[in-house]
């Protein structure tokens, strides 16, 4: 990302949300974003997985220059190179375990039994492949929404508040996993956090404060 800049008009006034923002993350680097609420965190991540569009600056994801793709360019990109991991899980409720974790696997072309199997023995849940969503624990269900993204191999996740959701202990439980498996894709990964404890188990941390790098 290179001088990011993104302002919303928002009851006829323009705020400044992101300054300026730049920050380079390698594959296979997990990051951590940091800073208050209102700061940006969010903003920026939704415009590296093309979910909003720039005011100027530039973002790539590998060669790919996001701010010049049109709406099917984005949805692509989300498709098949970035994996998004929200605070909410974003489960189908009409679908199985199994049939959750494959989903995005099989709309990208990347479906992979194995794969998706191990996945599910990973996050412990083997036993609960033909359940539903609203069966499960919080926790249980963040796990699967981390398989799901896995599931289709995105050379980058995006993860926002991924536990924000979840008590402090599942929390960190959740994260560990996250990152074993995130290592094992070879992904990098930017995550959203307001926690600091969570945040120190990636590799690296940047601290938003009013819309720049503090
Ligand atoms: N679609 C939008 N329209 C108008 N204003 C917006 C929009 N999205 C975000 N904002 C504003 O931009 C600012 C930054 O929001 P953002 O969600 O990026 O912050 P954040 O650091 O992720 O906050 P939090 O930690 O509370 O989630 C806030 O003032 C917010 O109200």
């Amino acid at each position: 990302m290179r001088d990011l800049q993104k302002s919303y008009v928002s009851a006829g006034q323009t705020v400044q949300v992101l300054k300026g923002v730049s920050l380079d993350l390698a594959g296979a680097e997990t990051l951590a974003l940091t800073g208050e609420s209102g700061s940006g965190k969010s903003t920026l991540l939704h415009l590296a997985a093309g979910l909003d569009v720039v005011d100027a600056g530039d973002v790539f994801v590998g060669e790919t220059n996001v701010g010049k793709l049109n709406e099917a360019g984005r949805a692509h990109l989300r498709r098949d190179v970035v994996g998004v991991i929200f605070q909410q899980f974003n489960l189908i409720p009409s679908l199985t375990v199994e049939a959750n974790i494959a989903f995005h696997a099989r709309l990208a072309g990347k479906y992979d039994a194995d794969w998706c199997k191990r996945l599910a023995d990973r996050i412990g849940l083997t036993e609960q492949l033909g359940k539903y969503p609203e069966q499960l624990s919080g926790g249980q269900q963040q796990r699967v929404a981390i398989a799901r993204t896995l599931a289709a191999k995105p050379a980058l996740v995006l993860a926002d508040e991924p536990t924000g959701n979840l008590d402090e202990e599942t929390a960190a439980q959740v994260i560990a996993l996250m990152l074993e498996l995130v290592s094992e894709t070879g992904a990098a990964l930017l995550m959203v956090t307001h926690s600091s404890a969570l945040a120190a188990m990636l590799d690296r941390r940047l601290h938003l404060r009013a819309g720049q790098v503090a």
